[in-house]
């Protein structure tokens, strides 16, 4: 066992009589209620999902492990000559919430060199696509053909599978795909748009170092690459590509099945492909200008347009946070303090619309949250760099996102999680119960109509 399995196999140990009382002694303790309002309208703010590997406070944004980005990265040990974190050490912290020391960090780095080299397969599988295929599809073939490999797969069909220590063949799983992510990431990058121009590996490198290597880019690019996967890794367990990870584990297929699923609805405009769309959006409206100076003026009459045609401004709202999401401020920090970068006509225009799109919104008088997110901040630092290939963008949250739904997949197993089954109900039961002013629970245990109804009910 490595340092890193053995320090999770104690934290999951610690843990399980924590998650074994609730369930026991206090499974009927009810946390929240059901409204019609959030049955059909996307389940939001329904508390029915546990994880300790991230929280987000609709005010405050997210925490990793209980550290806001800043003392994130405050408190990681850093890359050899740079202000930034490994991923690597970031990873052992996802996992099992502490800091690790410079010695355990390496020993992570190390044990990523064994993992990453990905089977020549893999690489045929992306070839034989479509060359216009959207990179997603192809991240998601890459990630679903290793799947033959899987250790979790075999350990399952070997007669001996065993409940509680099927989390062993996750970590290995989980492993694998975080350190193999990035080298399929770069493959699908050179495939498209670097004329099939390959790098290998180099093995001296940290993942976020290799992958600026691997896509031919600069010495500055391997904190991009750090700090990008770092803010985009996990946004507690709630969101798209974060649920159909874990909903799909659940079942027990099996970590490749599983995150290519969750890489699928990542895949969609409402949510990471928003980087993509935000790109696309600006151009346009670059375009549009020709040649003139972004003014509050003009910013805000694209943003009209674009509201008035029914569209959404990509990058701007959410479905928790009230508040400018602080991976944004992160971003817009990294590049204020980008001697270039602060002074660039994209990151300007992208600060323009920071300034201006929050009114515009709140006039639109639609949104719960008029303010930017992740998304809105991310691509001018990619084009910056040279990326400028924006239907790449959500490939590279993808790699980013591994980190989070793998180390939160390897806790469902170490937990033990169930299948995940909600109840559904018919618009007929609906009406019913609007007309009747609640649903009325036949258990001993029932809250008054309209205050909802205990699980089992
Ligand atoms: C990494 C991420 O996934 S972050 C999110 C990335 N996505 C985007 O940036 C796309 C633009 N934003 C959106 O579409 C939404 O704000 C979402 C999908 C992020 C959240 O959706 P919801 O939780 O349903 O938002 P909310 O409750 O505020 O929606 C209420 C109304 O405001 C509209 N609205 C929300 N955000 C926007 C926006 N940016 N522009 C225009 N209208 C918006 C919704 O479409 C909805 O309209 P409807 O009543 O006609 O259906
Ligand atoms: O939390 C959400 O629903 C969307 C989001 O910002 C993320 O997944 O990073």
């Amino acid at each position: 066992m490595t340092q890193l399995k053995e320090k999770l196999a104690e934290k999951i140990q610690a843990h399980r009589p924590r998650t074994a009382k609730l369930t026991k002694e206090y499974g009927n303790v009810v946390i929240d209620k059901v409204d019609i309002g959030q049955c059909i309208g996307g389940a939001r703010d329904i508390r029915c999902l546990v994880t300790d590997i991230s929280y987000l406070d609709p005010q405050e944004g997210i925490r990793f492990r209980g550290k806001t980005i800043p003392e994130t990265f405050a408190a990681l040990p850093k890359a050899p000559g740079s202000d930034y974190p490994t991923v690597e050490s970031f990873w052992y912290f996802l996992l099992t919430g502490e800091v690790p020391t410079q010695a355990q960090v390496d020993a992570v780095v190390a044990e990523f060199k064994t993992r990453q080299q990905v089977p020549e397969y893999v690489f045929t599988a992306i070839r034989a696509l479509p060359r216009d295929s959207h990179p997603m599809v192809m991240l998601s073939v890459g990630i679903l053909a290793l799947q033959k490999d899987s250790k979790f797969a075999a350990f399952y069909n070997s007669g001996k599978f065993n409940k509680m220590v099927a989390w062993e063949t996750v970590y290995e799983d989980a492993s694998d795909i975080v350190a193999r992510i990035p080298v399929i990431a770069a493959f699908i990058y050179n495939l498209k748009y670097r004329g099939d121009k390959q790098n290998a590996i180099d093995p001296s490198l940290d993942l976020g170092a290799n992958f600026a290597h691997m896509i031919g880019q600069s010495e500055q690019y391997k904190d991009v690459a750090r700090m990008y996967f770092i803010l985009h890794s996990d946004h507690e367990s709630g969101n798209v590509s974060a649920h159909t990870t874990h909903l799909v584990h659940s079942a027990l297929s099996d970590p490749y099945y599983a995150y290519s699923a969750g890489l699928n609805g990542l895949a969609g405009p409402l949510h990471g492909l928003a980087n993509q769309e935000v790109l696309g959006w600006i151009m346009e409206f670059q375009k549009k200008l020709n040649g003139a100076q972004p003014t509050k003026e003009n910013v805000t009459a694209a943003l009209w347009d674009t509201l008035n045609a029914g569209q959404v401004v990509p990058g701007y709202g959410h479905a928790v946070l009230r508040k400018t999401d602080p991976r944004y401020m992160a971003q817009r920090e990294f590049c204020l303090k980008t001697p270039g970068l602060k002074d660039d006509p994209l990151f300007k225009l992208v600060a323009m619309i920071f300034e201006t799109a929050p009114g515009v919104l709140t006039e639109h008088g639609k949104t719960k949250n008029p303010w930017p997110n992740v998304d809105a901040q991310s691509g001018v630092i990619q084009w910056y760099y040279g990326l400028k290939e924006w239907d790449f963008y959500t490939v590279l949250f993808g790699v980013g996102r591994a980190l989070g739904c793998m180390a939160n997949i390897t806790w469902d197993r170490g937990l033990g999680y169930a299948i995940e089954r909600p109840k559904s109900v018919t618009t007929d039961m609906l009406e019913k119960w609007a007309a009747e002013g609640g649903r009325v629970v036949q258990t001993a245990a029932a809250p008054a109509p309209g205050t909802g109804a205990p699980a089992g009910a």
